[in-house]
């Protein structure tokens, strides 16, 4: 289920329009990424998450931007905290010192493979689904976009009761593009409830379908839950890092009825209680 797609394939603009409906997840081989480029990304954030200068970047509730610290109190409530601290970079997002222009290349270069998968996505959808504009056309200079560069620690001797690297979520945007992390762990539930592993050969991409396409689909396009689970043996001393591409519509894109991409944010970040204090991120 989970083979790669070869993105130069003819055939893979509509198998990968029927992952999409069937599971919500598609691996894509051979994308127009180098992976040389996505392994220097890697490097530059790994060197930020080690320095203390992290500190300084960390995130204004009101923008979302900047530096998420490893949360290791135990949280209020039924949340437990992912294992994990991030850094949301949106367009306009100033780049650490030490961050290069590769972050910036890869940003753009994910964002231009995106716009081609959502044309296929579209050109592959059944006649009685319609999008209100173009699918591609709707993450066009879309200032909501965000990079999430993720470190997960290696885990600690004690960690809290039910405390996983990232618990089971469906994704808010439109589709995520998720270069290949730098370990296994990412898991996918598939339509018979059962996890599934998601490989990841280093220069794959991983697609998966969010909340906005499901919505602007009527539900055509599924948006799947996936977790990322803690590892055993000696990868538990190990670090993983991910950096999925959140791709979000221009706020003023209306997914479905009257409901803009800008409102069925705010919508979602309220029920999350983001809007209220500001600690979880947004996805
Ligand atoms: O780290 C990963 O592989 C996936 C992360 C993820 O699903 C998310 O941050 O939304
Ligand atoms: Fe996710």
């Amino acid at each position: 289920m989970l083979h790669p797609l070869e993105y130069r394939d003819p055939q893979t603009p509509e198998a990968l329009a029927r992952c999409l409906h069937e599971t919500g997840f598609a691996v894509l081989g051979h994308p127009p990424i180098a992976e040389q480029l996505v392994q220097a990304v890697y490097q530059d954030w790994a060197t930020f998450f080690t320095s203390e200068q992290k500190h300084n970047h960390t995130f204004e509730p009101e923008q979302q931007s900047g530096y998420f610290p490893f949360q290791l109190e135990q949280a209020k409530g039924h949340t437990v905290p992912d294992l994990k601290e991030f850094f949301h970079l949106y367009p306009w997002t100033d780049l650490p010192a030490g961050i290069g222009d590769n972050t910036h290349q890869l940003f753009q270069q994910l964002n231009q493979l995106a716009s081609e998968l959502l044309v296929w996505v579209e050109q592959f959808a059944p006649e009685t689904v319609s999008f209100t504009e173009p699918l591609g056309r709707m993450i066009d200079g879309s200032q909501e976009t965000l990079l999430r560069l993720i470190h997960y620690p290696p885990l600690a001797e004690a960690i809290p009761p039910g405390a996983i690297r990232a618990a089971a979520h469906e994704d808010i945007n439109l589709i995520t593009l998720l270069p290949a992390a730098t370990a296994m762990g990412l898991e996918l539930l598939d339509p018979q409830e059962n996890w599934v592993s998601v490989p990841c050969s280093p220069g794959d991409i991983v697609i998966n379908g969010g909340d906005m396409l499901q919505m602007a689909s009527g539900g055509y396009y599924r948006s799947a839950t996936h977790r990322v689970i803690n590892p055993e043996g000696p990868m538990s001393a190990t670090s993983r890092f991910s950096m999925p591409l959140f791709l979000h519509p221009r706020r003023e894109v209306v997914l479905a009825g009257t409901t803009t991409a800008r409102a069925y944010l705010l919508e979602r970040l309220a029920e999350i209680g983001l809007l209220a204090d500001g600690r979880k991120p947004l996805s």
